[in-house]
């Protein structure tokens, strides 16, 4: 197991870009398909817009070793699929006990949290707020404001990701969207088929 070196990088004001990154990845349009309930406003925007990127995400790992840190930022752009305010794809932890903090540095969101269970949280997203995704919590950024919402993440490099989780409920219990006076609503998700998280159950 090699050990890492010290390291810093530069965060640009605004944008989240991270100089000294070790690597990018990005999500566009298309890569989102089936996430949104509004399945012909979806396929409205990706006809036109479907290889626009929705949100990127730079990231520093110094490696993948336990009790090491892996820390970046994601930028997701404004936007809304039907009534529904864009959002990250969201996950849970593939090693589910691990945590995350997220620092706020631009931009208004929520986090939408949800366990196996089907229980719910959301915190709020302003400039300097940090939320703490307790283990456990599945987890997703939603940006209900006009600009990018730009955060700084930090969780343990052995944590990985887990995508199904949200998958096969059908999406996550509740939806954030537009309540037609400016601001956000969060409201339950038709589609959501509540799991089964009886012991001998996964
Ligand atoms: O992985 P997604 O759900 O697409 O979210 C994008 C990113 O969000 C956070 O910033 C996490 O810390 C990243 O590890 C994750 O990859
Ligand atoms: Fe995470």
């Amino acid at each position: 197991m090699s050990s890492p070196l010290p390291a810093a990088v530069l965060i640009a004001p605004g944008t989240g870009e991270m100089t000294g990154r070790t690597r990018r990845y990005e999500k566009r349009y298309d890569d989102l398909d089936g996430l949104f309930l509004d399945q012909a406003a979806f396929a409205a925007i990706a006809g036109t817009r479907g290889s626009e990127v929705a949100y990127q995400v730079d990231e520093f790992r110094p490696s993948d070793n336990a009790g090491d840190i892996i820390f970046g930022t994601s930028t997701l752009y404004a936007g809304r699929v039907g009534t529904e305010f864009i959002f990250t794809r969201g996950h849970i932890h593939a090693v589910s006990d691990r945590p995350e903090i997220y620092f706020c540095q631009s931009g208004h969101g929520i986090m939408l949290m949800e366990l196996a269970d089907g229980t719910v949280r959301v915190e709020e997203m302003t400039p300097n707020s940090v939320v703490y995704v307790a283990p456990h919590w599945i987890h997703r950024s939603v940006n209900v404001g006009s600009e990018p919402l730009v955060t700084l993440f930090c969780y343990p490099a052995d944590a990985g990701q887990d995508y199904e989780i949200i998958a096969r409920a059908g999406g996550m219990r509740d939806l954030i969207v537009d309540d037609g006076a400016g601001g956000w609503k969060q409201v339950p998700n038709p589609r959501y088929r509540p799991r089964n998280t009886a012991p001998g159950h996964v």
